[in-house]
């Protein structure tokens, strides 16, 4: 067959300009990918051999060949793994199919700096080989079949694909190395490169030098050595490599359950958050093993949602071996090795918690909204999540448990209160927290999602109600207030004047709300929206609003502080002049406290009319 050529995707071309234009300090992490990639391959194909033997072909002995040859100049990484066909080459090596890939192009700002600190945290993997070598080419034979094939571009936009019938199976890349990477020929050099890097993998690395064969990782599963045999080093390796990440783990949990079930969980909590947190596939990212041979990273029923920034492993001695990923769904195996996984991490967390609370608040911060999705989900495990949770609070800047707010409850105080919205700072400023502030009463401030729906379904911790402030319910009367503040309080408007003015408010306003009433929570603002007991909470129809799933507005209640001067004044002026009088003041005032929940006015255009129009009479 003639020689075919093709171009790169636009992304890959893109990437690659980033790569050779050297955007990792850190060159020779090239050998690290590319040994891994070998690994996964050779991992592959053992998996599908479980069921058709025949794709061997005999040879079932993994391993990875690294080639000095430094007459040509060239390195040469080969593996019998699962290799490639002509569709494979052009899918893997030719556009970029991964979403951790395409998301890092998407972040690339075109500052040499930035890209250099992100292309970091993501990794290149293949592409990482035109950082050391001027051309690369892949000869490769898929297991099963009998075509091989041979890529061979020098990253500069185009790849070549030709049939190769001296392809064995698997994947042999061979690297021209530019002339200020033969460093990279001296066996010494490569030795101490494996050693650090790819020492846990699993299937020997054997380094050849001229006549010299040598093996030169461990190669035993790392999760299979014992603890003390393990140092700090090869645990981050094994993280970067089971991972594809890059930074330090912050958390490692190695551990073999003996009893009933039998497994080993090498499990790692990344030090920083994973750009993909958040997909709504919430898919774990766990390697399962059966007895070290390597089943799926797709086991769904392996671990819940909530504790999805986990990775690592999980070897199984009593899955059967030919297991399909089919028949992993409702396993009852996997399912109480799931269970022991949650009781371990929860409980290694605690201990993490209480050993070591700066440590704690960083984990919290990255994954503390992912992890509260547990207490809606586990019903079993929810107490113990909660306990687990930390929470900012109106009492100084740091994070608190729901204890040391219980801890600090006020005498008289009979619930949790709560507030929800989007930022801790915008909550601060909540008039609805401007009662619960004067009398000094403790809340906490919720602004992720998933808040809205745990709090309402635990309901209760330590016997205490939990309230949101914005509940028409929260009652502050039984809490005494300081007597100096009380005493320093603006008069309240005249009973008779204040009830005319609602009667006008209401009247006014329409059906766009459900009552208007005077109000004890606010001391310094004029007005805000509290919602009626039962009603989505207001921060929450926000959230189902920019989904798209609400699209109306939930009529709520007015409530307006009867010592601040506009209300005075407002009463005053229906009292003299009639409801007419305080007809665009109604709407600003409902607007007004809309714009502070977030929300923009109900009708933007006329908003900026009345608004002129005040503002002219009061200039004017
Ligand atoms: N030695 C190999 N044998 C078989 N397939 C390979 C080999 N090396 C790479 N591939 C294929 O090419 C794809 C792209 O490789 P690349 O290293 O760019 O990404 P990755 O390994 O999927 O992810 P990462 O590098 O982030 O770990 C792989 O997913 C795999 O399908």
């Amino acid at each position: 067959m003639a020689e075919e050529k093709r171009e790169f995707q636009a992304e890959v071309a893109k990437l690659l300009d980033l790569v050779v234009h050297s955007l990792y300090s850190n060159k020779e992490i090239f050998l690290r990918e590319l040994v891994s990639n070998a690994s996964d391959a050779c991992d592959k194909l053992r998996y599908c051999a479980q069921t058709q033997a025949d794709l061997t072909g005999g040879d079932g002995e993994y391993r990875i060949r690294i080639t000095i040859n430094k007459d040509a100049g060239t390195l040469t990484i080969a593996d019998n793994g699962i290799g490639m066909n002509k569709e494979d080459l052009i899918n893997n090596l030719g556009t970029i199919a991964k979403s951790g890939t395409a998301e890092f192009m998407s972040r690339l700002t075109g500052d040499a700096k930035k890209d250099t600190s992100l292309i970091g945290q993501f990794g290149v993997g293949f592409y990482s080989a035109f950082m050391v070598a001027d051309q690369v080419a892949v000869t490769t034979r898929k297991a099963g079949e009998s075509q091989g094939w041979r890529w061979v571009s020098d990253g500069k936009g185009e790849f070549t694909i030709t049939e190769d019938e001296s392809a064995q199976r698997g994947a042999c890349l061979t690297l021209s190395l530019r002339e200020e990477a033969h460093e990279y020929l001296d066996a010494f050099r490569l030795k101490s490169i494996i050693k650090r890097y790819s020492d846990h993998i699993a299937i020997p690395v054997i380094l050849v030098d001229g006549e010299t064969e040598e093996t030169v990782n461990s190669a035993s599963a790392l999760w299979t050595r014992s603890k003390s045999d393990i140092t700090a080093e090869q645990y981050t390796e094994f993280y970067h490599h089971v991972a594809h990440a890059f930074d330090q783990p912050w958390l490692t949990i190695h551990y073999k359950a003996e009893g009933a079930i039998e497994y080993t969980g090498l499990l790692y909590v990344p030090g920083s958050k994973p750009f993909d947190l958040f997909q709504p596939e919430r898919k774990n990212h766990l390697k399962l093993y059966v007895k070290r041979v390597f089943i799926t990273d797709q086991a769904d029923d392996l671990l819940p949602p909530y504790l999805r920034f986990l990775r690592g492993v999980v070897d199984s001695q009593d899955l059967p071996l030919n297991i399909s990923r089919e028949m992993l769904q409702h396993n009852p195996i996997l399912a109480k090795i799931k269970t022991g996984l949650v009781k371990r991490v929860l409980s290694e967390l605690k201990k993490k918690a209480e050993a070591d609370a700066e440590g704690y608040a960083g984990f919290w911060e990255n994954f503390g909204a992912v992890l509260k999705e547990g207490i809606y989900e586990d019903f079993e495990r929810k107490t113990d999540i909660v306990a687990l949770s930390r929470f900012k609070t109106t009492h100084g800047d740091g994070w608190a448990t729901l204890d040391d707010v219980v801890g600090r409850m006020k005498d008289g105080q009979e619930a949790i209160y709560y507030a929800t919205g989007d930022s801790v700072a915008a909550l601060r400023k909540s008039p609805q927290l401007e009662g619960f502030l004067a009398k000094g009463i403790e809340v906490v401030l919720l602004t992720d999602a998933i808040d809205e729906f745990w709090v309402p379904a635990v309901g209760e911790w330590n016997g205490k109600k939990l309230i949101a402030v914005t509940d028409g319910a929260a009652d502050l009367s039984a809490v005494k207030a300081d007597p100096e503040a009380e005493a320093a309080k603006p008069e309240a408007t005249e009973a008779a004047s204040l009830d005319t003015l609602i009667a006008a408010l209401k009247l006014n306003l329409g059906d766009k709300i459900k009552d208007v009433r005077a109000s004890d929570r606010l001391t310094s603002s004029a007005v805000c929206l509290v919602t009626d007991s039962g009603q989505m909470s207001l921060h929450l129809e926000k959230l189902l609003k920019a989904h798209n799933q609400v699209d109306h507005d939930t009529p709520r209640i007015l409530e307006i502080n009867p010592r601040h001067g506009l209300i005075k004044a407002l009463a005053e002026r229906v009292k003299a002049s009639g409801r007419e009088a305080v007809e665009d003041a109604s709407w600003l005032l409902l607007d007004q406290a809309r714009i502070v929940e977030g929300e923009k006015p109900a009708d933007p255009v006329e908003f900026a009319r009345r608004l002129a129009a005040i503002m002219e009479k009061g200039i004017g």
